[in-house]
């Protein structure tokens, strides 16, 4: 993050990686269900055994607006926010609790909003005073851009987070601020390894479709994406077809993949339908399979 002041401030969950590889000064580490000051204190433990780089961190629960605002305006000016967190729960809509529905929505959702919100005005204020540019960062899904059986809720805030995110990126770009979403397949965390111990067989067998990854892997090409200013920022070869499928009316900084989802749009629609074909002969003999045993 060469060409940005190192200040920033990372959200947990998807792991400690991103924090390692961006030489901040001022971070953020927060936390919803599964965090503490705890884990705020192992990442800036973390960050100095790694790169020497002395790092603070403040701990908030991004549901709670006022702390989150506490925390950012302890931070200082962010150049680059991360909204890192994110929690799931996998389960069919009709056997889940609205209170889980709700704890997705308040922490992947509005805890994005909070996020934003404390952190805008003096970001802006900033980028007018030094006249370099800054980011903002949004951790989506693939589940994001294809909703996938056991994820309603889920799909659902994350969904939401690209709405947000194209209509902000319309009220920030006169102001040198750019708006990336990162759109990872199943990424190896201790988070992860709960939801697939919990999460439905049938979604196991659809989000296969899409290997996962490391946390290393999803940082770097996050960070790689947010240094090129992308809006879309796929993290694995089935990312990159699902982004060209679901490309719908996002903003598009390079030509060249301008170029390939012009000319793709047609024949990865096809694509899109062979799967979607494929996943409900995939849930219909799942039930099938459920009735006869
Ligand atoms: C047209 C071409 C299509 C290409 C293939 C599409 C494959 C889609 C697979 C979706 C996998 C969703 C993983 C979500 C991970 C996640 O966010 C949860 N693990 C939460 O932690």
């Amino acid at each position: 993050m060469t060409h940005m002041r190192s200040s920033c401030i990372n959200v947990a969950f998807y792991g400690v990686t991103l924090k390692v590889e961006v030489s901040a000064l001022n971070m953020l580490y927060n936390h919803a269900r599964f965090g503490n000051k705890t884990h705020s204190i192992e990442a800036r433990d973390g960050i100095r055994l790694a790169t020497g780089v002395e790092v603070a961190t403040f701990s908030a629960d991004v549901r709670d607006a006022a702390a989150v605002a506490k925390a950012l305006e302890a931070s200082g000016p962010v150049d680059v926010l991360v909204c890192n967190h994110g929690v799931f729960s996998p389960q069919e809509l009709d056997k889940q609790d609205l209170e889980e529905v709700r704890f997705m929505v308040e922490v992947n959702l509005m805890g994005t909003f909070h996020l934003i919100k404390a952190a805008l005005p003096p970001m802006k204020r900033n980028v007018k005073a030094t006249g370099l540019p800054a980011s903002i960062a949004i951790m989506s899904s693939q589940a994001g851009q294809v909703g996938i059986y056991g994820y309603t809720a889920y799909s659902a805030s994350k969904f939401a987070l690209r709405g947000l995110a194209e209509a902000l990126q319309h009220e920030l770009i006169s102001d040198n601020i750019r708006v990336s979403m990162i759109f990872p397949p199943d990424t190896e965390t201790p988070g992860y390894a709960e939801e697939h111990r919990r999460r439905p067989d049938v979604t196991n067998l659809i989000a296969g479709s899409s290997p996962g990854m490391k946390a290393d892997d999803v940082a770097k090409t996050a960070l790689d994406g947010i240094k090129s200013s992308r809006f879309i920022i796929p993290c694995n070869f089935e990312g990159t077809m699902l982004s060209i499928a679901t490309a719908g009316l996002s903003p598009q900084g390079s030509y060249f993949t301008a170029l390939v989802e012009v000319l793709f749009a047609g024949s990865m629609r096809f694509l899109g339908l062979i799967f979607q074909w494929n996943w409900f002969r995939i849930i219909e003999r799942w039930h099938a399979r459920m009735k006869n045993s």
